[in-house]
């Protein structure tokens, strides 16, 4: 029996621009990627049988193949189909601490630690480069989750260059336990709001998401200039987000309020991040949210930008 256990941490979004649509359906994205240290504990065990199977913490949590955990093993097991007769089949356990329907990526990252877990468990050896490719079969945000840290993401938000990630950049994310946002939703929403004003031009949309790199974020990035991290934040998703779920909207302003280095909606919502400069600013952020936001199903957690993605923290072998 082998087994691994590997960490899955969440991610935000720091620039979320919408600049056209696709004609798969899905729309052409500049953003710049996050992962913070928020994370869920993702263990595998192999099984003498050829079966996956997946449980987890979170009851809410489907546990068959629409849990995007299973997706992963079952790509893996079909791409591989010698290494899955050979070492067996594996169970998934997930230990949920990433809120669900977030915008924070928790599906997407378990579904990385899966990939990253059987290549190891299975003794693939695929590239960082192979597997982002499989991770984009599954979804947008998996292929940044394999390596986390901070990123550029083009295209439907998988074509990635690494950027150096900053370092001490407390966050505080807060969320509606009862506020689920659908993606799905949001981006439909946008297109029929603001679709005329999409690049429509191939050039244009290249040159658009080429201008991303020379953008005022990315120098912030670069220049580890905390202020004008937290005054680039932006997401356009906030535009049909806030306005639908006013609650969001005024935790957004509560943070605002609170004195952080900036607040930004991440991905397609409901949890809204502020970006801190010490953890003393967090805790008092924090506190100063608890006191104006009186509301029992807003949950708080204190975390930390972070350098990197999906990592293994043990693995056994008998
Ligand atoms: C909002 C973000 O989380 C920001 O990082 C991502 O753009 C969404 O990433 P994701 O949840 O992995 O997205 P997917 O599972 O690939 O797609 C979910 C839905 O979002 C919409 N979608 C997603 C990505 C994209 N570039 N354009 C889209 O229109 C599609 O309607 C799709 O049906
Ligand atoms: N392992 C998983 N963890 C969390 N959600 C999962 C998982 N597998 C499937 N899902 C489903 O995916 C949906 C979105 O959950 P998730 O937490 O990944 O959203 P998200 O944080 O908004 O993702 P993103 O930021 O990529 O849009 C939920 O309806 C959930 O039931």
């Amino acid at each position: 029996m082998r087994s691994y256990t590997l960490t899955s941490p969440a991610k935000i979004n720091l620039y979320l621009e919408i600049l056209g649509d696709r004609p798969d359906g899905y729309h052409e994205l500049a953003m710049i990627l996050q992962t913070v240290e928020l994370a869920d504990k993702i263990d595998l065990r192999s099984l003498s049988t050829e079966d996956i199977r997946v449980r987890t913490s979170n009851p809410q949590l489907p546990t068959d193949n629409k849990n995007l955990a299973y997706q992963a093993a079952a790509l893996m097991a079909a791409e591989f189909p010698e290494a899955f007769a050979q070492y067996g089949g594996v169970e998934i356990n997930i230990d949920k601490h990433i809120p669900i329907a977030a915008g924070l990526a928790g599906g997407s990252s378990n579904a990385a630690a899966v990939l990253v877990g059987l290549d190891l468990m299975w003794k693939i050896g695929l590239t960082q480069s192979e597997l982002e490719t499989l991770a984009s079969q599954l979804g947008s945000d998996v292929p940044f989750c394999i390596a986390g840290g901070t990123a550029i993401a083009t295209g439907r938000g998988d074509d990635l260059s690494p950027l150096p990630s900053p370092e001490d950049i407390y966050v505080v994310l807060g969320k509606y336990r009862h506020i689920e946002v659908s993606t799905a939703w949001a981006y439909q929403t946008y297109r029929s709001q603001f679709g005329s004003s999409y690049v429509v031009n191939k050039q244009d949309l290249d040159s658009r998401a080429a201008a991303v790199h020379s953008s005022s974020m990315v120098s912030a990035i670069v220049h580890e200039d905390k202020e004008q991290i937290g005054q680039k934040l932006h997401n356009d998703l906030e535009k049909v987000v806030l306005p639908n779920y006013p609650q969001v909207a005024q935790l957004r302003q509560a943070f605002q309020q609170a004195g952080c280095l900036g607040t930004m909606m991440s991905g397609s919502g409901s949890t809204v991040f502020a970006l801190c400069e010490s953890q003393s600013q967090a805790k008092q952020v924090q506190q100063q949210i608890r006191t104006s936001l009186t509301e029992p199903n807003l949950d708080l957690w204190l975390t930390r930008l972070c350098s990197t993605g999906i990592q293994v923290l043990s693995s056994t072998r008998d």
